[in-house]
């Protein structure tokens, strides 16, 4: 994954329309980008931005959070944008929590809500 910088996208399923609907809104931007995503979400944004360039790992229950943690761990991902659901509970909520530790310890910009994602994407852009 060597030139463009790399983002990875994740959404949890009550979050994931508020995700496409982002990703759709900033379609310029993340083409600018190499994206790596948990199955389903990758998908998801897929269905709305075809020519986006994306990676789709494991789903997040299934081992795609930890996929996309270890590409930190090896310097591979840049970005994080993960739009979290904090009202339900997750039967993979410790690789959740795994992900976001490795995202802090190894000090790469991570947007957990919409609100974040635009400041982030609007600062990444200049
Ligand atoms: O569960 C997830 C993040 O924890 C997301 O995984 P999916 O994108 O495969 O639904």
């Amino acid at each position: 994954m060597a030139d463009r910088k790399c983002l990875a996208l994740i959404a949890h399923d009550q979050k994931k329309d508020d995700l496409a609907a982002f990703a759709k809104a900033n379609e310029a931007v993340l083409s600018k980008w190499k994206i790596v995503a948990t199955g389903t979400t990758g998908g998801r944004v897929l269905d709305v931005c075809p020519a986006l360039d994306i990676v789709r790992l494991k789903s997040g229950p299934l081992g795609g959070d930890q996929q996309i943690g270890a590409l930190i761990a090896t310097g591979d991902v840049d970005c994080l944008i993960f739009f979290v659901d904090p009202l339900t509970a997750m039967p993979h909520d410790v690789d959740v929590k795994a992900l976001m530790r490795l995202a802090i310890v190894y000090d790469i910009p991570m947007a957990l809500n919409r609100a974040t994602a635009e400041q982030l994407i609007d600062f990444r852009r200049n």
